[in-house]
């Protein structure tokens, strides 16, 4: 009879310290092998800290970090980050700059005869085997970058961990960085985590995204999730865009909003608390730019109030008669001017409803 392997990483009710302030508490996490997981927050939420205690540069002061179903990290144990057998990437790539690339790449293979061969195999995947011969300074931060994950794979760590890897390169260099790492990781079925703010970044790369908030983690889930079902104020906040808009619970399926009346596939519930919305309350709900339409036939008109020019789409913050403001995502040969009154519908299939904030 088969049984299960442990999952590569598991953090459990995790709590860690600086000096008497907590960073964090109470942490869970469960990466099955292969996963690639990402800690998304806003600054000093704690996720380089989370990336520390499993490194083993942290102490931890409650809980536990298990790697292989082994406990690695606790209040009582602590096995240094170089047992651990775990990969690093850091935000300033850290290669050595007096070594070629090939050296840098074989640098932490413990057979040194199989280095070279191992090193050529990593630079191949990364595709940079014709820079072998060259040094770091020769090499764009891209290209550097591919360097020092090719250097962390090349030991094969049970764990990847990726602190703010393409932070230092721009914006677009990041997003297509961050897909071509993801095939990478996913073709050497390796297990990581990384952590980012920037949230294109952590939907181009992750199985599952950890979101972080005031040392908790509020919601763990793959990007389409995070963004239709947030579980929180802050999740709907944070990842995405959109505004919270008055309504009023009509039916238990059904709200009404001033741009009209939404019907839900299901019973409705609030998303933070799962109790169910009674009719005759108000609620807020979220709506996403892409829940209003311009439509030139609609009798409903908003006034354009600002506009963001995104290439094939136009984001309008649109206000109602209510003065209430919405956004909407707009093809951008759609393209009219402040204060233009433009006509809109709503165009929800679900709805994320939230009580009204005192
Ligand atoms: N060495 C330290 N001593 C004391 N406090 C620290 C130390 N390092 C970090 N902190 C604090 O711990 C909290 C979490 O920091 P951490 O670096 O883990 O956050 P982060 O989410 O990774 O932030 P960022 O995205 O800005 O890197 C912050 O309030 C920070 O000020």
């Amino acid at each position: 009879m088969s049984t299960t392997p442990p999952p590569v990483l598991e953090l459990r009710r995790l709590g860690h310290r600086y000096g008497t302030q907590p960073t964090f508490a109470g942490l869970d996490l469960t990466l099955p092998a292969g996963t690639v997981c990402c800690l998304l927050g806003p600054s000093g939420c704690g996720k380089t800290t989370v990336l520390r205690c499993v490194a083993g540069f942290e102490r931890v002061s409650e809980g536990e970090v298990r790697i292989d179903g082994q406990t690695v990290g606790s209040a009582q144990q602590h096995v240094p980050p170089e047992a651990r057998r775990i990969g690093m990437v850091f935000q300033d790539y850290a290669l050595f700059p007096h070594l070629t690339v090939l050296r840098n790449v074989g640098f932490g293979v413990a057979d040194k005869r199989a280095a070279d061969d191992r090193a050529m195999e990593l630079l191949h995947t990364v595709g940079l085997a014709s820079a072998a011969q060259r040094y770091p300074h020769e090499l764009s931060g891209g290209q550097q970058q591919r360097v020092a994950l090719a250097r962390a794979l090349a030991p094969r760590p049970r764990l990847l961990l990726l602190d703010e890897p393409f932070s230092n390169l721009d914006v677009e260099l990041r997003e297509q960085l961050a897909g071509e790492v993801r095939a990478i990781l996913k073709a050497a079925g390796t297990t990581a985590v990384f952590v980012t703010h920037d949230q294109n970044e952590a939907f181009a790369m992750a199985d599952e995204i950890a979101v972080m908030h005031q040392g908790r983690i509020q919601q763990i889930a793959g990007a389409y999730e995070l963004y239709h079902r947030p579980n929180s104020r802050f999740v709907a906040d944070f990842i995405g865009q959109g505004v919270f808009v008055d309504a009023e619970v009509v039916s238990p399926q059904r709200v009404r909003f001033e741009l009209g009346e939404v019907a839900s596939p299901e019973p409705l519930r609030y998303a933070d608390t799962g109790q169910p919305c009674v009719p005759g309350e108000r609620v807020q709900v979220l709506m996403r730019p892409d829940d209003v339409l311009h439509d030139d036939a609609s009798p409903l008109r908003a006034t354009v109030q600002h506009k963001a020019f995104r290439g094939a789409e136009i984001l309008y913050t649109l206000q109602l008669a209510s003065g209430t403001r919405v956004l909407a995502l707009v093809p951008s040969h759609h393209n009219h001017a402040l204060q233009e009154a433009i006509g809109v519908r709503l165009d929800m299939d679900h709805v994320i409803a939230f009580a009204p904030q005192r």
